[in-house]
């Protein structure tokens, strides 16, 4: 089978030692040659690579693995980029989600006011790498998961139509983990029927291969629990934070129960709930500094006192093997069903040809091709149109510097209560993002 050459943009991220370890454990499934990590943050990223470093030495010393910051040496010789890059990284992640707070509004790293400001950050980063990639293998595929992925997938609709960029998202593979233990069966046994946007999506059909229907059964158990299971499945996910996030579907559902919701819908459909029980001293992004953050460096720097791996702090991230299952669908065209974000073109309906939606997909050599979902109730089309029209206009903002698209983009989120706090919060943004946003004007 033929072996291929990896480089993961973003090497200094905090899911970068479980997803290594991951295709460590996937060798057979997806062989690898090379496997290279590179970040524009020397300093932060050489603390994971030099942990990784003596880690594939002792597991796959027959990997060539590297680490830079050097675009040329990161993206030359691939097949695959791998991105989960943060620009502006957790300190900027807590200005989206405590900026919002003192302006009344709910704080969230790929929802509302906080996820705009961030996509405003992450287009800039997003086609660097895409140039870099396509300047030194131009054959290579982007697999993206870096957020906010709506807005980034939009981006990539207007500014890099023709690049080999997939835009991906791991909140349904969760969330799907939590529903075959709810009909104790495995996700891999389940077929779902889905729609929506990143971040903002609902279940219409969950089967198994017979095409036994369970979604009456899913929906009986998360009208009364949420997503909560008996056994947590994300070990990324035993924080109280998470925790009420699973809990809060069963309120989606009250307000919607046609269809089984995305996590995400809360912050759209209980904003004022959202904004009380915020803590704006201690935000999602000082959890994670203070936990999952401060566990894989610490680990990291274990491993480079140690001098090895063994019984080391890393985690491998099992149900990221998702990845891994795209990378195949590209490389051995298995035609692999997924959800994937892509170009609607009619897989919904009743929506627009040029909404970048999340839908399953059937992956192979070419990239995804959208299955078709049919036409979606107007509550649904109505919620999804106001929230496409917010990404359109940000992404519009960015390209054309518009102070005025970006105020329009804010006032239109169904996170923001009037044009008034729309403007003071902009304001705001801009000038905590101003290293990193284009000057608007
Ligand atoms: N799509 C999904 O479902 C999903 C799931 C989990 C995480 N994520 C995303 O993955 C990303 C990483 O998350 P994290 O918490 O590990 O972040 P992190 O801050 O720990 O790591 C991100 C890394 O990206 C680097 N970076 C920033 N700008 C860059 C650029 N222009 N070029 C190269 N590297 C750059 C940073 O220096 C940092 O080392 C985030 O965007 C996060 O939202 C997405
Ligand atoms: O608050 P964080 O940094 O812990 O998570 C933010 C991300 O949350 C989702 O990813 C989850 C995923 O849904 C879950 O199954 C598991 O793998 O953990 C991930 C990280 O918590 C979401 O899909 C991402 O877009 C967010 O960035
Ligand atoms: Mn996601």
């Amino acid at each position: 089978m033929k072996k291929f050459s990896v480089v993961i943009a973003g090497g200094g991220s905090t899911f970068t030692p479980g997803i290594v370890m991951m295709m460590l454990d996937h060798l057979d499934r997806f062989p690898l040659r090379k496997l290279k990590l590179y970040d524009n943050d020397g300093d932060r990223q050489s603390v994971l690579g030099e942990a990784l470093e003596i880690l594939l030495k002792e597991q796959a010393p027959e990997v060539e693995f590297s680490y830079t910051t050097d675009p040329k040496e990161g993206f030359e010789d691939i097949d695959f980029c791998m991105a989960h890059i943060r620009v502006g990284k957790y300190e900027m992640r807590e200005q989206d989600e405590k900026v919002p707070l003192k302006h009344g509004v709910i704080g969230q790293e790929t929802c509302g006011p906080g996820g705009i400001a961030y996509g405003m950050r992450s287009i800039t980063g997003m086609l660097e790498i895409i140039d870099y990639m396509e300047q030194y293998s131009p054959d290579a595929w982007m697999l993206n998961y870096s957020n906010p992925a709506s807005i980034v997938a939009e981006a990539c609709r207007i500014l890099r139509p023709d690049s080999k960029v997939l835009n991906i998202c791991d909140m349904p593979v969760g969330t799907l983990r939590r529903m075959s233990q709810i009909i104790e069966k495995t996700p891999a046994e389940l077929e779902v029927r889905y729609f929506g946007l990143n971040h903002f999506g609902w279940w219409t059909s969950v089967k198994d291969r017979e095409g036994n229907e369970y979604i009456d059964q899913i929906r009986a158990y998360v009208a009364e629990n949420g997503y909560l299971t008996q056994v947590e499945v994300d070990t990324q996910h035993t924080d109280p934070s998470w925790q009420e996030t699973h809990k809060k579907a069963k309120d989606l559902l009250a307000v919607n129960p046609r269809y089984l919701p995305n996590t995400y819908l809360k912050y759209y459909l209980y904003p004022d709930y959202e904004f009380e029980k915020a803590t704006p001293d201690f935000t999602r992004a000082n959890e994670v500094m203070a936990g999952r953050e401060k566990k894989v460096f610490s680990a990291a720097r274990a491993i480079i006192e140690k001098g090895t791996a063994v019984d080391s702090g890393f985690e491998i991230d099992a149900h990221a093997s998702f990845i891994v299952d795209l990378a195949r669908a590209i490389a051995f065209n298995t035609h692999e069903r997924m959800l994937m974000i892509v170009e609607n073109n009619g897989a919904i309906a009743n929506f627009p040809d040029d909404a970048m939606v999340e839908v399953p997909c059937l992956v192979g050599t070419d990239g995804p091709e959208p299955l078709a979902q049919g036409k979606i109730p107007e509550f649904e089309q109505a919620l999804m149109y106001q929230q496409l029209t917010v990404e359109k206009l940000v992404v519009q903002a960015y390209i054309e510097k518009s102070y005025q698209k970006l105020w329009q983009a804010l006032t239109l989120s169904k996170t923001v209560p009037s044009a008034k706090v729309a403007k003071d919060l902009l304001d705001d943004l801009i000038e905590v993002n101003k290293d990193y946003w284009p000057e608007l004007s």
